[in-house]
């Protein structure tokens, strides 16, 4: 006889361009699940901090900064929000300047301890379940994930996928900055990018995002269907 759990809660990390927001969106939405993108929360307080004259590269003054924006993420897959201080920042925290900053934002300790607490808080009253996606979410944030979904792709396949994006964005400068903040958010001290020893490695390159959907929602399903 099989029986299913009633919530479940799924972690998918993997570095930039991977598809971890457009898989986790659709694999929510599929599901009834909630939606959390973390990545969002840490571009939300970057924006915060250049919009009060706070130096992100000055990390003692961001330390001091970190507590002071209120951040509330909308977490219905189909329509996800950001607010800061009651603004909406779904477009400002998607600029070049903000993308420049964030990794030197995110590398702060007092600003991930902020932002991990209430990704905690946002997992923990999500009624169904929810899909967290970011870098380190099977790693720290949600050690205890049911399941835990690592994203890879080459980096010419993100950059070409990002140009696309970006309407015609030269590929190798994209590819650059790709890689670059990779190489920033894999090499920070606190809670770096990485693959939880637990994660399932899905090397999206060679498929389409209809092929990594199905591909992760059949896990999950595996996952909640219990014996
Ligand atoms: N398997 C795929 N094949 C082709 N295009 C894809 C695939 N997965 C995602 N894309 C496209 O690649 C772009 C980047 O995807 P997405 O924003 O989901 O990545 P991400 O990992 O969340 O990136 P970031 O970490 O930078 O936010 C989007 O335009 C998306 O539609
Ligand atoms: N769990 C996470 C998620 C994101 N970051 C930082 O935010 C940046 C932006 O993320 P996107 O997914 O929106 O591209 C990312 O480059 C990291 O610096 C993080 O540290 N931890």
């Amino acid at each position: 006889m099989s029986d299913t759990v009633e919530s479940v809660i799924v972690a998918i990390d993997g570095p930039s361009g991977t598809g971890k927001s457009s898989t986790s969106k659709a694999v929510a939405a599929k599901l009834g699940l909630s939606y959390l993108d973390t990545g969002a929360q840490y571009r939300a307080i970057t924006w915060w901090m250049l919009s009060n004259g706070v130096d992100p590269d000055d990390a003692d003054a961001v330390a001091s900064a970190a507590g002071k924006p209120a951040i509330v993420s909308g977490t219905d897959p189909s329509r996800p929000t950001i607010t800061v201080d009651g603004l909406d920042a779904a477009g400002p925290i998607r600029t070049p300047e903000v993308t420049a900053k964030v990794s030197a934002v995110s590398a702060v300790p007092e600003v991930r301890t902020r932002i991990t607490d209430l990704q905690r808080s946002i997992a923990a009253g999500a009624p169904g379940g929810i899909v967290v996606e970011g870098r380190d979410i099977g790693t720290t944030v949600l050690p205890d994930a049911d399941l835990k979904i690592f994203l890879t792709a080459s980096p010419e396949a993100r950059a070409a996928r990002r140009s696309g994006e970006l309407k015609g964005a030269d590929v190798a400068a994209t590819r650059e900055l790709l890689v670059r903040r990779d190489a920033a958010d894999s090499s920070r001290k606190t809670s770096p990018l990485a693959k939880a020893a637990d994660a399932v490695e899905v090397d999206t390159t060679e498929l389409t995002l209809d092929q990594v959907i199905e591909c992760v929602v059949t896990l999950v399903e595996e996952k909640r269907a219990v014996a």
